[in-house]
């Protein structure tokens, strides 16, 4: 199947994509300057199914693998959670060629990698995703994070994995909800980059819900290549990597009021690009069927468009807390077409809240 390569100015890897894949993460990893010792962190749910396979993989490959099992869920985002990969590091003797591999969906992605980042100031990191959402977005570009009770991914780091393992086989076994989850960062994907590509998406909704293998197989393909392009021209979120948070302004403010627990990350994100199309239709920047077509196509996807019962005061609250706020602004990802966003910051309140006030 696909290959799709990285190319960062001081880093350079390399995505595959195929059917299987997790028979081969030893091999792969046989090209890298790798020590034998390796720690797989996963999860509750996706170790039982999958991190035999792997850690017999790797045995065969001639590794030493240990498995570390976390609770399942972004209450695993958390300083608590990356103390115990860390004391696991330490007891088996983790040195600066050894693995930290993460065999899971985007918290465990995320949670590996801040652990892989920061123990002994940076060892070899690894990502075998298993959900939707971790093979489309976050097991590329390098964000690394947990959470803090004041906000989501508070506190991370720009950590590049050395490889990514992308087998979209193991996505038979994801339940249908983190599915459609992850079906929003593919639309994320359309809005902010390529038209014919929203186009593809809504002529073969069905089929992604029915989880055709060729189709999933085009849109992981696609949605790397295009995240690729983007982290490989701005890594550290200077300027146009913001793109790639469109619908994660609010998305995020949703995520932190419900707790974390009442939406997950994409649906969190299916609502904070409604709101986001809501505000750039009020300031006039997109036309209203571009907003109607995003509208139609994540009720399409079983996506949640509103988070009723939500206040938006508070979720302002939030916003005032977000990465892209810099001297005391938002930088909004607005969509003034389908295929294309703009960063536009001083965005009126007024606007905001009346989206806010739509939304909930
Ligand atoms: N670093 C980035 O660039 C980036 C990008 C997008 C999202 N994220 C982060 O990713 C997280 C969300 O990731 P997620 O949606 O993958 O959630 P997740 O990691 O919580 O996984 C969702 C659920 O699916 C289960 N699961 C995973 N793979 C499975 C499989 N193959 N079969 C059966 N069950 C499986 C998990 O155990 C979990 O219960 C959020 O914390 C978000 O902030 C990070
Ligand atoms: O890779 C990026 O850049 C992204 O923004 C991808 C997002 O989908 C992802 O949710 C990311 O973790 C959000 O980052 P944050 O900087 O807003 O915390
Ligand atoms: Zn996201």
């Amino acid at each position: 199947m696909g290959e799709v390569s990285v190319d960062l100015a001081q880093h350079r890897y390399t995505i595959h994509i195929n059917a299987g894949g997790i028979n081969r993460a030893g091999s792969l990893m046989n090209a890298l300057p790798l020590g034998k010792k390796a720690l797989i962190v996963t999860d509750e749910n996706v170790g039982p199914l999958y991190a035999g396979t792997l850690a017999d993989n790797l045995v065969a490959a001639g590794y030493q693998p240990e498995v570390l099992t976390v609770a399942a869920g972004e209450a695993s985002k958390s300083m608590d959670t990356a103390n115990i990969v860390f004391t696991q590091a330490i007891r088996m003797g983790l040195d600066r060629k050894s693995a930290i591999i993460a065999l899971g969906g985007g918290v465990v992605g995320d949670l590996a990698g801040f652990t892989a980042a920061t123990y002994l100031r940076g060892v070899p990191f690894i990502q075998v995703p298993t959900t939707l959402l971790a093979q489309v977005d976050s097991s590329v570009g390098g964000k690394t994070a947990v959470n803090h009770s004041l906000g989501k991914n508070l506190i991370g780091c720009f950590y590049q994995p050395s490889l990514v393992v992308i087998d979209p086989e193991v996505l038979n076994t994801l339940p249908e909800r983190e599915l459609k989850a992850g079906l929003a960062e593919v639309v994320k994907y359309g809005v902010i980059a390529d038209r014919n590509f929203f186009a593809y998406l809504a002529a073969n909704a069905e089929a992604l819900l029915k989880r055709s293998p060729a189709i999933l197989a085009n849109v992981i393909e696609t949605c790397c290549q295009l995240k690729a392009q983007v982290v490989a021209e701005d890594e550290r979120e200077t300027s146009l990597r913001m793109i790639l948070n469109l619908g994660h302004t609010i998305g995020h403010a949703v995520e932190a009021a419900g707790g974390y627990s009442e939406y997950s990350h994409g649906e969190a994100v299916a609502i904070g690009m409604h709101a986001a199309a809501i505000v750039s239709r009020k300031l006039d920047m997109c036309a209203p069927e571009d907003m109607e077509g995003l509208k139609t196509l994540l009720g399409r996807l079983g996506l949640p468009l509103k988070a009723p019962g939500y206040q938006p005061e508070e979720l302002m609250r939030y916003l005032a807390r977000d990465k892209k706020v810099v001297s005391g602004e938002v930088s909004w990802i607005l969509m003034t077409s389908i295929g294309q966003v703009k960063i536009i910051r001083g965005v009126p309140g007024e606007a905001v809240m009346a989206a806010l006030a739509e939304i909930t």
